[in-house]
């Protein structure tokens, strides 16, 4: 569905990526993992079209993306959710997820909205309630939800973790599992707790000062004693 080849980007003299390679397929999950400073962010930031590349090419279904403007991807089938979780605090939670819809496809149906609140409860809870007051693991499923409602085909992920409790990190992440599985949608997941996201992935891609140094299946990946402590610190 999505296939990167050869990515290479730079910041003045910083090589952020260097000639990086990978796919996401339909009902997979593919974790992009690696330290800080490793070009994770860079990564998915260059796939939606905020950094230009200076090389490679990035492709949705055959479609060479360099040629698509950021705003046209949601219509295409690409929905990038970015670190920080960020909402629109004086908007309800219902309004922040019509916004998803908007880009890709216009008004959110009646239907569409039942769905996300289906798949995560707690939002159905606080629909009316302003977006602020939500904890950090109901922001996570906001932000989600409305990268949902644009219907698409890649979801790019970044940092969903970050500052959760294992608890919420394992029901946010057992929900995408499900929903990948369900729905065919090719998952781009970029996280720094290498051990929740292989417990979901189906393939692990370890970035090291933008490159590519290890590619496995998520399973064989795991049970890697010498990979693991290697380059994922567990
Ligand atoms: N806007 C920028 N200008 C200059 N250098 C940048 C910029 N963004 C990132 N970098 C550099 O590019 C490299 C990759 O950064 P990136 O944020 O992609 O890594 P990361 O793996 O996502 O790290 P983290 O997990 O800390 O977010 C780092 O050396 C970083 O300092």
């Amino acid at each position: 569905m999505l296939t990167i080849e050869g990515l290479s980007v730079s910041y003045g003299p910083v090589r952020a990526l260097d000639s990086v390679s990978l796919s996401a397929a339909e009902g997979e999950i593919t974790a992009v993992l690696g330290a800080n400073g490793a070009g994770k962010t860079t990564l998915l930031r260059t796939i939606s079209g905020l950094v230009p590349p200076s090389g490679g090419r990035i492709s949705l279904a055959g479609r060479d993306l360099r040629r698509v403007s950021t705003e046209d991807l949601p219509a295409l089938g690409l929905a990038h959710v970015p670190e920080g979780r960020g909402v629109l605090a004086e908007l309800t939670v219902e309004e922040n997820l019509r916004l998803g819809a908007l880009g890709a496809r216009g008004r959110a149906t009646a239907a569409d909205l039942r769905r996300i609140y289906e798949l995560f409860p707690a939002l159905a809870d606080r629909k009316n309630g302003l977006a602020h007051v939500l904890s950090g693991g109901e922001r996570q499923m906001l932000v989600i939800g409305r990268a949902l409602l644009s219907r698409p085909k890649v979801l790019l992920l970044d940092e969903p973790s970050l500052g959760l409790a294992p608890r919420i990190v394992a029901r946010i992440f057992g929900l995408l599992r499900g929903l990948v599985h369900d729905e065919g949608l090719a998952v781009v997941l970029v996280e720094q707790n290498a051990r929740s996201a292989l417990s979901i992935a189906d393939h692990g891609v370890v970035l090291n000062l933008g490159q590519v140094v290890v590619r496995r299946d998520a399973a064989t990946l795991v049970a890697d004693d010498d990979l693991r402590h290697a380059y994922l610190g567990f």
